[in-house]
């Protein structure tokens, strides 16, 4: 899910028009607010009003939230082999690839420098795992066009998942899934690694659904 203008929270015009150019301009300064401008994704500052939005909804329906951290590999090598531009091009082609390859549910935000993160609403581990292998195998599959040649990139990727039955806070989910991000980091880069998964969800589960979801990911 990309930003776009905000439709819901609008606020009335005080002169009761229709069309009101400052209540737009309110609108479009709200939205900028949560845009980071170089990628077109939400902020870090949208990130943590989402993830606060989606804990909520878990903790009231029992439908779990997913978190993946992506965070490209070797990022400063390329700054500093192709020029700062370039390093740029390929934020934008990461978060790009993020838009076309994640549901529109979805909510992928820049976290800061070429660290990414997304929200992935009711989303249990088992299918999050689908969905951090997918993505890291995109982005190794899919080098940036530069006006000479490709650039090759690989991510380390670390996913976690609040359950309704977990007490910890969401700077503590956001703490945990980081420090996956750092593990999958220290183990070689280009790698998924995950929460402790909950095997009883998992053996919910049949054969025939995990076919299904693996035929899915691998097919798209
Ligand atoms: N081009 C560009 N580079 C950025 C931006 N924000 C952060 N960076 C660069 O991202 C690089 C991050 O480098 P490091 O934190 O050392 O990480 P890394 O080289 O990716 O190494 P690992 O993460 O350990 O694989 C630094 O060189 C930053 O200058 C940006 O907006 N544009």
């Amino acid at each position: 899910m990309k930003p776009t203008v905000e439709k819901d929270n609008r606020p009335d015009c005080p002169v009761g028009e229709t069309q009101c150019p400052i209540i737009d301009e309110l609108m479009m300064l709200r939205q900028l607010a949560r845009t980071d401008p170089l990628t077109g994704l939400f902020n870090s500052r949208h990130f943590r009003d989402a993830l606060l939005q989606e804990i909520e909804r878990t903790q009231r329906q029992g439908q779990p939230t997913s978190l993946m951290f992506v965070d490209l590999d070797f990022f400063k090598k390329v700054n500093d082999t192709h020029g700062h531009e370039v390093g740029n091009t390929a934020l934008k082609h990461l978060a790009d690839l993020l838009v076309n390859n994640l549901r529109r549910l979805d909510i992928p935000c820049r976290y800061g420098g070429e660290e990414f993160v997304v929200i992935l609403p009711g989303t249990d581990l088992y299918t999050g795992k689908f969905v951090a292998e997918r993505i890291r195998s995109l982005i190794e599959s899919s080098p940036v066009p530069l006006a000479k040649g490709e650039l090759r990139l690989t991510a380390s990727i670390g996913i976690d998942t609040y359950r309704s039955e977990d007490q910890d806070t969401p700077d503590a989910f956001v703490a945990r899934t980081d420090a996956l991000l750092y593990q999958a980091k220290a183990e070689g880069r280009n790698r998924v690694v995950h929460g402790v998964a909950d095997l009883t969800t998992e053996a919910k589960i049949s054969a025939d659904e995990k076919a299904a979801l693996s035929d899915l990911f691998t097919k798209r």
